[in-house]
């Protein structure tokens, strides 16, 4: 990878079968749509440093960070920015504290149904299927027969 490109690290944080999803406050143009939580790696720091500290000011927890799920996935510079940017995905445990959205709209909980019906940003999308495999599902088991009744 390019030294000049930009990681930003996105936190899947899963608890109970379901993942953290954090709806955008900021800036206008992504206001409303939903990403995991997470931003960028400052100069010198490690992605898993940048992912804790950002867990701490957005959701107010301590996180302990784990391995990336799948590959680093580019994104288009924005007017702001120049640079290349990649979004890198990594699991994260709950180490302290309950999420609260300090920085976002609002957050939710997502099991593996939940996940297509968001507005997600583009670049979180490829990350999807991987996640739904690791969830959940909403409802019972496909499959499973309905339990006889009577
Ligand atoms: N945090 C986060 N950012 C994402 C995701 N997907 C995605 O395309 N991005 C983009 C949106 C922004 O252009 C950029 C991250 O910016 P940010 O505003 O969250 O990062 P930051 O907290 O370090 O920002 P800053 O205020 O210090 O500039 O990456 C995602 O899942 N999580």
């Amino acid at each position: 990878m390019d030294r000049d490109t930009l990681i930003v690290v996105g936190a899947a944080i899963i608890r109970d079968g379901r993942i953290l999803a954090a709806q955008r406050a900021e800036p206008a143009a992504l206001r409303g749509r939903w990403e995991f939580p997470g931003g960028k790696v400052d100069p010198g720091e490690s992605p898993a440093d940048a992912l804790v500290r950002e867990c701490r000011e957005e959701l107010g927890v301590t996180v302990r960070a784990r391995e990336a799920l799948g590959a680093d996935v580019p994104f288009p510079a924005t007017p702001g920015r120049t640079r290349p940017a990649v979004l890198r995905l990594l699991r994260a445990d709950l180490v302290e504290g309950e999420p609260r959205a300090l920085e976002h709209l609002s957050l939710r909980w997502l099991a593996a149904a939940d996940l297509d019906g968001l507005d997600w940003l583009p670049a979180d999308v490829p990350f999807l299927g991987t996640i739904g495999d690791l969830l959940a599902p909403r409802d019972t088991p496909r499959g499973e027969p309905p339990s006889a009744a009577g």
